[in-house]
């Protein structure tokens, strides 16, 4: 078997595993051996029952102390049990299980493992595995690998799958010169593959990683030197002339642009106007002010007489800019016309749409994905302004340039990272930095608080409606299943609308909603026609509602740092003073810990730089950092060294061979091409 194969040939997996398997974006077998685990599941040595933390995974040696009862609770059957060693006693429940009742005998002793609650003094286990104490000897030290999942998809179908794959894929030959390998201390590909699924222990899972880490940084490196050398011959076929439009936007603003913004438009000016295709990144952290820079390149595209589109990740999103765009225009009499083309769009409201845009009656042109199709056919496409999470995405380049298309580029990102790491992720583009936040804004208040602390929250948030203010409630992810937290939300609002003043309006926004049902929802809340919306994180990236003070953020010990600060950035983007309240029933000193760090400050890059601390390099079990930067091995923050010894290499190699030609470089210019013939993305 190789690698391009499609999964269907392997055994057991037909038409519906093979849906499922497509959601995770596994088609071939290649690519379900780099669905890499996202954790792992350690059979480590029992833990005395004293030393044991609320919320972790252990395994205890236990004495059962009392006889097992078991009762019935509606159909439920539900079986309990005391047990001790020689530190302290615990309880046991476990569900549907009665004949445990004749196995778990007084005095016996076992081995259980499973997740700890521990809740005022009294510590309990609800479901753990039962080992008897030899059969637990021989698991010590094992490690299961956990694997992303989707709804339908088990662990176990999932690491089967993977375990058929390596057993009969055709060994791969190595991609990399032996001497790389030699200088960076990299274990040999097949072996890593294999063993990053299924490592004997952390000394190799670690040895593997690393090899994974740096071949995924290394190609991504590679592929982006490869665009920014075709782009580098590229002359800017619209130098731009100065925009009145632009400059008298900014008299007109309602505030003064900040030092930063000036300075970082200057910069765009200057590309727009120059002899070479722009490729920038605007960096700021999140309500920094991005936008406004965005849109007057856009203002200044339209008064040459050509068109600039705005790419946006969700309809939510295309729908919000749409609209304040359109505004700014009409406010300042601006003669441009504005117009929205989305995927969920009917088919009469798109044609209409990809009319004007070809017939180059439309200026600015806002969207989703759906502005990049093959249908749409600008006129005079000069600027495309698009986010992070796009940029890499080489087939949506390829699918301008075969329009004939090879617009200037602005790329926007509130992803905190270090100037050094900032020039080889965005190797392709030169950085901007809007490094203040407008001088009107107030920090946020924030607060790290319990579940009991529920009904103080509540009441907080009816004053601040009272003061005309809204606020927005987020409730946990449900990693695997939309559905769950669609109703999770749905509930949620409904409590809500019970404790909350009859006559404030909640409503909710999740996942599974429709577009247009998501839309409303938003230009509700924009009109403070809702004042408290309860979400899932549909609202993370970019939802701009200024008049929203406070952002309750439930389960938060589930999030992880970075994605925690983009919520909470959702607040504190007006005049008004802000807050945010992060609720947690966790008791457990780490996540305590890690909360804390966004208490004490509103700061990106430090909260960035502080989570890295915690979690310390090489550390994969923490909570990743958000979606924004999200390699599928390696984090550009705890693998930083790594991303800068891949990056060296790649700068090495290509400067000793540009074209990869050489004998020994042959592995790699395959595997190089067959990446970027791939939608290649981080
Ligand atoms: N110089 C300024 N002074 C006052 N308010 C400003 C200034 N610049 C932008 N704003 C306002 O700040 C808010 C946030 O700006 P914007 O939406 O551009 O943030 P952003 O940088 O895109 O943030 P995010 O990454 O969170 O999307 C907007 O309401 C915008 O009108």
């Amino acid at each position: 078997m190789v690698e391009d194969e499609e999964i269907k040939a392997l055994k057991g997996i037909g038409e519906k595993t093979c849906a499922l398997f497509h959601k995770l974006d596994v088609f071939t077998v290649g690519d379900l051996i780099s669905l890499y685990p996202r954790d792992y599941d350690i059979y480590e040595e029992p833990c005395p029952v004293s030393e044991l933390e609320d919320e972790g995974i252990y395994a205890v040696r236990i004495r059962i102390s009392s006889p097992v009862q078991v009762k019935r609770v509606r159909n439920l059957q539900i079986a309990t049990a005391t047990g001790k060693d020689n530190s302290g006693n615990m309880e046991f429940t476990w569900f549907n299980m009665p004949f445990l009742k004749k196995t778990l005998h007084m005095g016996a002793h076992f081995v259980f493992r499973g997740k700890v609650v521990s809740r005022n003094g009294r510590i309990s286990m609800q479901q753990p595995e039962i080992f008897t104490e030899s059969g637990y000897r021989e698991m010590t030290g094992a490690m299961q690998p956990v694997y992303p999942l989707t709804e339908g998809l088990t662990n176990k179908s999932v690491s089967k799958a993977v375990k058929q794959a390596l057993d009969s894929l055709e060994t791969v030959r190595e991609c990399l010169p032996a001497a790389v390998r030699e200088k960076y201390g990299l274990c040999e590909y097949n072996y890593a593959v294999r063993t990053v699924h299924f490592p004997g222990d952390r000394k190799s899972l670690d040895e593997a990683r690393k090899r994974l880490v740096f071949d995924e940084f290394f190609f991504f490196v590679m592929a982006l030197r490869r665009l920014k050398d075709s782009k580098e011959q590229s002359a800017n076929s619209f130098r731009m002339k100065r925009s009145e439009h632009a400059e008298s936007l900014i008299r007109n603003l309602p505030y003064e642009l900040t030092a930063a913004q000036k300075k970082v438009w200057e910069e765009v000016k200057k590309d727009l106007e120059g002899p070479k295709i722009m490729g920038r990144l605007i960096q700021g952290d999140v309500g920094s002010g991005k936008t406004i820079v965005s849109v007057l390149a856009l203002i200044m595209t339209a008064e040459n007489g050509c068109q600039g589109a705005l790419m946006v990740p969700t309809e939510v999103l295309a729908a919000q800019h749409f609209a304040s765009i359109t505004e700014i225009l009409e406010k300042n009499s601006l003669p441009y016309r504005a117009i929205l083309l989305t995927g969920s769009m009917t088919a009469r409201d798109k044609r209409e749409a990809c009319k004007e845009i070809e017939e180059g009656r439309a200026d600015i042109i806002i969207g989703t994905h759906a502005l990049i199709q093959e249908k749409v056919k600008y006129s005079s496409l000069a600027l495309v302004v698009t986010d992070e999470q796009h940029r890499f995405g080489v087939k949506q380049r390829e699918a301008l340039a075969n329009k004939g298309l090879e617009p200037n580029v602005m790329v926007m990102s509130a992803t905190p990272i270090p100037r050094t790491l900032a020039i080889i992720i965005y190797g392709d583009l030169d950085i901007s930095v809007i490094d203040e936040l407008p001088a009107e804004r107030l920090p946020i208040k924030n607060c790290a608080v319990g579940t009991e602390y529920r009904p103080k929250a509540y009441s907080f948030i009816e004053n601040e409606v009272k003061k005309g203010r809204q606020a927005y409630v987020i409730c946990p992810m449900v990693e695997e299943s939309e559905s769950i937290e669609a109703e999770n939300v749905t509930e949620y609002a409904e409590m809500l609308k019970w404790q909350l003043d009859g006559s404030i309006e909640v409503a909710c926004l999740h996942g599974k909603m429709k577009p247009k049902e998501k839309n409303l929802i938003m230009e509700r809340f924009a009109r403070n026609e809702i004042q408290v919306l309860v979400s899932t994180t549909v609202v993370e990236v970019g939802v701009n509602v200024p008049n929203a003070s406070v952002m309750m953020i439930e389960n938060a010990e589930r999030f992880g740092l970075a994605q925690l600060h983009q919520l909470r950035g959702r607040v504190g983007r007006g005049k008004h003073q802000s807050y945010c309240i992060l609720v947690s029933p966790s008791k457990s000193r780490k996540t305590r810990e890690r909360l804390e760090i966004l208490n004490k400050s509103n700061d990106g890059f430090f909260i960035a730089s502080e989570d890295l601390k915690l979690r310390g390099p090489g550390d994969m079990f923490g909570i990743r950092q958000s979606g924004l930067m999200e390699f599928k091995i390696g984090d550009i923050y705890t693998d930083a060294g790594i991303l800068q010894d891949a990056s060296e290499m790649a700068g090495r190699i290509l400067e000793d061979d540009d074209g990869l030609e050489k004998e020994e470089n042959s592995m790699l210019k395959t595997k190089l091409d067959k990446l970027l013939s791939r939608d290649f993305s981080c």
